[in-house]
């Protein structure tokens, strides 16, 4: 049976790890989500820049029911409805396309599409889109370039990709239109490349520590009042609600 789609990108958990298969059979994909998870990273993304990475989609989401697999590196409509097919339950780009846009609403998985320009922002906010990725983070101005739009346009929630660690995730998180970052830190080629499990899992424990103890210090700081920050639901998404009661992957996402 394939899990509904999730209903927010932005709350699944402050932390979304990103994987880049590499020369990793998809097989192997498994045993690398079931390190993330049982770290405490439950919701996952899987890149499609390699051949097998649909089949390690369709894997993960038979195989690893604690996961809440998404596709990443959507590029066009035809991977949205591979990727739907083989069991994702989002989908990532790092950027977008009215087409990618209108394919991803068809196949009733929310997408997150990337931006790094305040125009981008503002076309996608017209068409009724509030979660998206912001990427490549780092390169594209880091921390201070989304805390800059956050007053004129406080309509955008952002997840940041590209170039996180372990020493700017929680400078991104504490921004009051982050809710979560993404990166793939907790998957060093070499670790992944040696079927180090033990150390991925110790490496997304860490995050997962790092993602909480980062939204626990925003929720002080602002008072409790941090509901804003979650995703608004107007994603490319699902038509509402859909995928309901288990998608909080890590803890509360804000
Ligand atoms: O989505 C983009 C990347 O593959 C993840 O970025 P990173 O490897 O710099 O963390
Ligand atoms: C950056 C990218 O390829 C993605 O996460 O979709």
């Amino acid at each position: 049976m394939t899990a509904d789609p999730v209903p927010s990108v932005l709350a699944l958990g402050p932390v979304l790890p990103v994987v880049v298969l590499g020369e990793t059979r998809p097989a192997e994909a498994v045993p690398l989500v079931r390190a993330l998870v049982a770290g405490g990273l439950r919701a996952v993304e899987i890149t499609l820049r390699t051949e097998g990475a649909v089949e390690a989609v369709r894997r993960v989401a038979a195989e690893v029911p604690r996961a809440v697999v998404g596709a990443g590196t959507v590029l066009t409509p035809e991977q949205a409805v591979a990727a739907r097919a083989a069991g994702a339950r989002f989908l990532v780009s790092p950027g977008w396309t009215d087409r990618l846009l209108a394919a991803a609403r068809d196949t009733g998985v929310p997408l997150l599409p990337g931006v790094s320009t305040a125009s981008e922002v503002m076309a996608l906010l017209e068409r009724g889109v509030a979660e998206m990725k912001f990427f490549p983070a780092r390169a594209a101005g880091g921390p201070a370039y989304l805390r800059a739009l956050a007053s004129p346009l406080p309509g955008a929630r952002f997840c940041p990709t590209g170039g996180i660690g372990p020493d700017s995730a929680a400078d991104y998180l504490a921004l009051p239109n982050v809710p979560c970052v993404g990166g793939s830190w907790m998957l060093p080629p070499d670790a992944v490349r040696t079927r180090d499990w033990d150390r991925v899992e110790h490496l997304a424990r860490e995050a997962a520590r790092l993602g909480a103890a980062a939204v626990a210090e925003t929720v002080a700081d602002t008072g409790g009042g941090a509901e804003g920050r979650t995703g608004s639901g107007t994603g490319t998404g699902t038509g509402g609600g859909t995928g309901g009661g288990d998608v909080s992957a890590g803890g509360p996402c804000r």
